[in-house]
Parts: structure tokens; C-alpha cells; sequence
């Protein structure tokens, strides 16, 4: 029998360790015999990466930001996400709606019950249930102090129009960050992000262990280097 799909997301402030783990997890579950789809947002497909060069490049209100972000979410549900699923991958996404909340609610001031709207408009109405709103069976959170992560970008790469904010907006997503999670404690997994790489490593791959997703073989021999 097909096992059934999975979809996860990672999210987190910039700079917290998400990349760095993504590509050993996908790894971790194509040992065990799994198809996984590996994918971002906003992005994910041709015209949600059009989307998302828009997004991080240049200045708009919030609004628009908001809709664009949304609209790019839709295209990759229909496109890639819902499919994926369907065929019983797992799915691991860097950021989904979360990120919404906490870059465009908490960080820029957005109205949450705007976004509720654009949420519920974008992933309803998709394969397998029209009236079920598609939302991650678990998303892992990366919590760092937004001074740890701004440390560990400066010079890493060249900031985008969201990575090039002062601390202060990232104290606010942050916060966005905790009141998403404490909202749906069941979805999220915690992170302490603070850690060297190989003890997140091993934080991540035990919330899946417990989980049951990974076998606790495989969960150990794989990691960053
Ligand atoms: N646990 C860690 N300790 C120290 N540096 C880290 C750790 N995890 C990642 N980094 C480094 O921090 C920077 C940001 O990591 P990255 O995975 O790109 O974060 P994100 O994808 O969340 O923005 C990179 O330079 C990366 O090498
Ligand atoms: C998904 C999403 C991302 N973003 C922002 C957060 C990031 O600063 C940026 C791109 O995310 P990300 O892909 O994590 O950037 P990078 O690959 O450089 O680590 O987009 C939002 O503001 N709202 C959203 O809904």
C-alpha cells in the first residue's frame, strides 16, 4: 500500500539554520526508500519565482506584498505541493504561510485577519478535499535571538530587501514566530537554533524519530559535516 504524503516546512528568521539542514533531511528520507520534493517559497515554480524576484526586490506596500506572496503560494499548491502529495512524497519546504504571519503580520504590521482571508482564499479549493485548507502536517521552527542571526549573515551573502531590515524588525517576526507556534502547538516542533549544527541536527531528526517519519538508524548516520 502507498504510504500517504507528508508535508513539512521549516521556518525561521533569516539566518537561523534552515538551508543548512533541509538537503540532510531529504537525504535521511530517500535512505528509507522515500520520494521527497524539495521546494521554497515564495517560489517553487516558474511564475512563483517571477513572483518572488518581484517580492524580495522591490519596495511595495504591504498589501501588495501580501497578494503577490500569496497568489506565488497558490501556483506552487497547484502545481507542485498538491501533486506531490498526491503521489505520496514527502514534501519539505523552506517557509509557507508562517512566514506570512510573521514577515508581513508581525514584522511589517499587516492586519492578521486580512492575511486569514488570503490564507484561507489560496489553499482551499485544491485536490484531495475542495473544502479542506492546506496546511503542513508539521512545520520546525528554528528559534535564534535575531542578534545571533544577523552575526551569522554578516558577510555570508548579499542581503535582500527582507534580510537588510534592522534587528528590530527581526525581534518582531521573532515574536510572530512564537505566537504562530503557540497558536498551533500540536503543528510545530521548536528548535533551539542557538546550537552548533551537528546538536540541531540531532534536535530536528528526533522530533522525526518520535514521530515515527525516520528510522532512528538513519536519523544518526546523517548530518551536516
Ligand atoms: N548551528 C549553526 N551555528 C553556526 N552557524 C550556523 C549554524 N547553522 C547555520 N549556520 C551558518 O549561518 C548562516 C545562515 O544559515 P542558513 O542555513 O543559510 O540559514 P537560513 O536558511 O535559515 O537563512 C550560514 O552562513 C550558515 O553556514
Ligand atoms: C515565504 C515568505 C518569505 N518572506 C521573506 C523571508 C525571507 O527574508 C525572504 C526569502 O526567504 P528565504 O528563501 O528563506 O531566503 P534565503 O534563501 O535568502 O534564506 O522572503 C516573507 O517576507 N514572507 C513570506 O511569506
Amino acid at each position: 500500500m502507498s504510504r500517504p504524503g507528508l508535508f513539512i516546512t521549516f521556518e525561521g528568521i533569516d539566518g537561523a539554520g534552515k538551508s543548512s539542514h533541509i538537503e540532510g533531511l531529504a537525504a535521511a528520507f530517500r535512505t528509507q526508500g522515500r520520494t521527497v520534493t524539495v521546494s521554497r517559497e515564495p517560489g517553487g515554480t516558474p511564475l512563483a519565482e517571477k513572483l518572488r524576484e518581484m517580492v524580495l526586490n522591490d519596495p511595495m506596500d504591504a498589501l501588495t506584498e501580501s497578494l503577490l506572496i500569496f497568489a506565488a503560494r497558490r501556483d506552487h499548491l497547484r502545481n507542485v505541493i498538491e501533486p506531490a502529495l498526491a503521489r505520496g512524497d514527502v514534501v519539505l519546504c523552506d517557509r509557507f504561510t508562517d512566514a506570512t504571519f510573521a514577515y508581513q503580520g508581525a514584522g511589517r504590521g499587516f492586519d492578521l485577519g486580512v492575511l486569514s482571508t488570503l490564507e484561507r482564499l489560496a489553499q482551499t479549493g485544491l485536490a484531495p478535499e475542495a473544502s479542506l485548507m492546506r496546511e503542513p502536517d508539521l512545520t520546525v521552527w528554528f528559534d535564534l535571538a535575531p542578534e545571533v542571526a544577523a552575526e551569522r549573515l554578516a558577510g555570508a551573502r548579499v542581503p535582500d530587501r527582507f534580510e537588510a531590515q534592522p534587528v528590530e524588525f527581526f525581534r518582531r517576526v521573532a515574536q510572530g514566530y512564537a505566537d504562530r507556534a503557540a497558536a498551533a502547538p500540536q503543528r510545530f516542533a521548536r528548535l533551539d537554533a542557538a546550537q552548533e549544527r551537528h546538536r540541531v541536527w540531532q534536535q530536528l531528526t528526533s522530533v522525526f524519530v518520535r514521530k515515527g517519519w525516520l528510522a532512528i538508524m538513519v536519523a544518526t548516520q546523517g548530518g551536516p559535516q
